[in-house]
């Protein structure tokens, strides 16, 4: 089933002097087990839409069919518990949100706030580590003597140890340098083809977008501009323009599709050319 979004509409502060209409009218159909971009500049709504998906914020019109769960206004957060493990949202620098003394605590956090047993939850925690690769030396240090990038893993790991069917990913890379964020990504995409697990990638990273998404949600105060297939909308330089985003040179396009998997001939030497190489190719997942 896809995620599947109606007319939604959300208004913060409403009645009041600060009330602003932050989404209007989103109508959206998000494949499942793909790996789908959301674009659009600062306040273009990303973080409000994505918000909406694992019940943080509720609609102030419109619908959301999520996981089995039909969101509407004025659902009780009580209804939408378990969707919160459904659907594992990760902040931009989730690492701010690791508070117990041992990653083991910290991972284990949330499935015993779901009411699994200690011994059971920490058998998960276990399992879990190698999948953002760490392992069981770092069960009993405290998450506040890692790296950035590491800790950034344990707070991915507290969110993977609820198997989440959807992961929504807040610009996950901000502050990672480009080793970091390579290593992330791949992690990402890795979850997605092992696991199967369904990724919406908040980003502004058009390497990224072209690199790990086969869809692409392009979001502009509030509403839906484009929504379209990666290489639909690489086709069309002038929707990233319209978002303020320069498009990439013809020379940087080729090394990005080359980097993406994709095989370019050496006599593509126009967009147009490119573009047409690219059809009835599949790109190759990292
Ligand atoms: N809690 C809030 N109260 C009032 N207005 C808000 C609140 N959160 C966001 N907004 C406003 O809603 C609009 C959409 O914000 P949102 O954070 O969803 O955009 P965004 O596309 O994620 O931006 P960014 O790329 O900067 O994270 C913006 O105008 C923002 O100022």
């Amino acid at each position: 089933m896809s995620i599947e979004i109606n007319n939604l509409e959300h208004v913060y502060n409403p009645g009041s002097v600060f009330e602003h209409a932050a989404l209007k009218g989103i109508d959206l159909s998000i494949p499942e087990h793909e790996v789908t971009a959301i674009i659009g500049q600062t306040g273009s709504g990303k973080s409000t839409l994505v918000q909406h998906l694992n019940g943080l914020l509720i609609p102030s019109a419109g619908t959301l069919d999520i996981c089995g769960f039909h969101i509407q206004p004025l659902l009780k957060i009580k209804d939408v518990k378990e969707l919160r493990r459904k659907v594992g949202l990760v902040f931009q620098f989730p690492e701010y949100q690791l508070f117990e003394e041992t990653i083991e605590k910290d991972i284990a956090f949330g499935p015993k706030n779901f009411g699994t047993e200690e011994a059971e939850a920490n058998e998960l925690v276990k399992k879990v580590l190698p999948l953002v690769g760490l392992d069981e030396s770092y069960l009993n240090r405290s998450p506040f003597e890692l790296s950035g990038g590491q800790k950034r893993r344990v707070a991915i790991a507290g969110i993977l140890v609820l198997q989440p069917e959807i992961l929504v990913l807040d610009e996950p890379t901000a502050g990672l340098d480009p080793k970091g964020a390579k290593e992330m990504m791949s992690l990402f995409a890795r979850l997605n083809k092992e696991q199967n697990i369904t990724v919406l990638l908040v980003t502004h990273d058009m390497e990224h977008v072209m690199r790990y998404c086969q869809n692409v949600i392009v979001l502009d105060h509030g509403k839906v501009k484009h929504t379209s297939d990666v290489k639909t909308f690489f086709e069309h330089p002038e929707w990233m323009e319209s978002i303020g985003i320069n498009p990439p040179s013809l020379i940087r396009l080729k090394e990005m599709l080359i980097k993406a998997g994709f095989e370019i001939p050496t006599e593509a030497i126009t967009t147009e050319a490119l573009i047409a190489s690219l059809k009835g190719q599949v790109k190759s997942h990292e």
